[in-house]
């Protein structure tokens, strides 16, 4: 029992085991670990050297965007009479945002007034007084019930309400759309990106797009791609809509600008690319379309009165997506003219200790860490930079970067 524990305390203490690679001839594992090499070779150069390009520092971008649109229509409808509708009637908000709604239709509902007078039948159908509960209104209603059931028209009665008179009937829709000449319009997008950390700003109004050019053309995606002005229909057709169908309810189409800038290039190659998307479902009988409500107050006769439109419209979303990348270290250190200073502000010395071991003793010198990956090892015939006592004081300072040393050891 005691020789045994003897026996283990000294293999303990006195072995050293080490592992021992077996080298295996066979044709099917040899070409399968290939294989999964070449796989591993081919993603890190194809993915993320190539395509990703790895190699490179990107940032990302802030950017703002402003539209202006023009466009004149004419509508002719019972309610309003011969009427001209401008970009200040048509547009909301009028500032120009990055998300706005062109109206292509409405419901007017004139010279409403606060007062009392009947809900509308969608919302309020009744048949007697206790159907209608005082002093409190419907999820749908447009006012306060009094408490009475009366007569919306001859064969209907509907709760009185307290609210703005008359009550608003949103139906039927226009169809067709009021306003079909908005196809014809134009939008104006100006766009302005910087990536803050190249300190590398641009704007949608590249070098080609000239004052003369803008005030002419209008975009299309093989002739004028760079061109700022865009057919509304032109959009409403390459965001794969139909812009009759759009126009009736209303509906929303995104347009994203890409800005993916390789700065490398000089940076008239860093251009905006423009995409259309529609985001509206028309097969859909749930909520189809874009729609809301605004008004114009006015004073007649002494009391506030106003015009009611329920608008359908075509909502623009803007989305502004990019990033920038340039060659790294690469360039840095090794292709611009003031290489050896960065070098010096990237690299910090450390002094080797000597150290002895029962083995060997490692070569004295320092370990340099050149770049992520290339370990410069000490006894380095030439070392690229000064040594410790050479180092410049800026260089003395606590830098933080990670060392990774290989030290050679000789026997002795
Ligand atoms: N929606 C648009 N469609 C076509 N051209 C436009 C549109 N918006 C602006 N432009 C034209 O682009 C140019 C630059 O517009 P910008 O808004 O900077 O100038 P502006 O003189 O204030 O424009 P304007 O007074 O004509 O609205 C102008 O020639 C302008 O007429």
């Amino acid at each position: 029992m005691g020789q045994r524990c003897m026996d283990k305390l000294s293999s303990f203490l006195f072995e050293y085991d080490t592992p021992r690679m077996v080298l295996v001839r066979n044709k099917k594992v040899g070409l399968t670990f290939r294989l999964i090499q070449l796989i591993v070779l081919a993603y890190i150069i194809g993915w993320v050297f190539l395509y990703e390009k790895g190699y490179q520092t990107q940032d990302s971008i802030v950017s703002s965007v402003s539209v202006k649109l023009k466009g004149l229509t004419m509508t002719n409808e019972s309610t309003l009479g011969p009427h001209i509708w401008d970009v200040v009637d048509y547009v909301f908000p009028p500032q120009g945002d990055s998300s706005f709604v062109v109206m292509t239709n409405f419901i007017i509902t004139p010279g409403q007034k606060q007062g009392t007078c009947p809900e509308v039948p969608d919302t309020g159908l009744c048949s007697q007084d206790s159907d209608c509960s005082k002093g409190t209104y419907s999820r749908q209603g447009q006012g306060i019930m009094t408490g009475k059931c009366i007569h919306f028209n001859t064969s209907v009665k509907t709760c009185e309400i307290f609210g703005w008179c008359p009550a608003e009937v949103d139906y039927p829709v226009p169809n067709p759309a009021l306003l079909p000449e908005v196809e014809k319009f134009t939008i104006f997008i100006k766009n302005s990106i910087t990536f803050p950390k190249f300190k590398v700003s641009r704007r949608n109004l590249v070098e080609s797009v000239t004052m003369q050019y803008l005030k002419k053309c209008t975009y299309h995606k093989v002739t004028d791609s760079l061109c700022p002005v865009f057919d509304l229909g032109y959009l409403v057709k390459e965001s794969g809509q139909n812009f009759s169908m759009l126009a009736v309810k209303g509906g929303v189409v995104g347009i994203t600008i890409d800005w993916n800038c390789d700065l490398d290039w000089p940076i008239r190659y860093c251009k905006p690319i423009y995409q259309f998307h529609g985001l509206y479902n028309d097969d859909s009988n749930v909520s189809p379309g874009f729609n809301f409500r605004y008004a114009k107050y006015y004073r007649e006769d002494g009391m506030e009165k106003r015009t009611l439109y329920k608008v359908f419209g075509i909502r623009f979303d803007i989305l502004v997506n990019g990033k920038a990348s340039v060659l790294c270290d690469l360039i840095l250190l090794h292709f611009l003219q003031g290489r050896d200073y960065y070098k010096q502000k990237k690299f910090k010395y450390a002094e080797q200790e000597p150290v002895s071991t029962s083995l060997g003793r490692a070569s004295e010198g320092a370990c340099i860490q050149e770049h992520p990956g290339t370990v410069l090892r000490s006894g380095n015939p030439e070392p690229p930079y000064p040594l410790q006592n050479k180092v410049p004081k800026s260089l003395s300072e606590n830098i933080p970067i990670t060392m990774e040393c290989s030290m050679s050891f000789h026997r002795m």
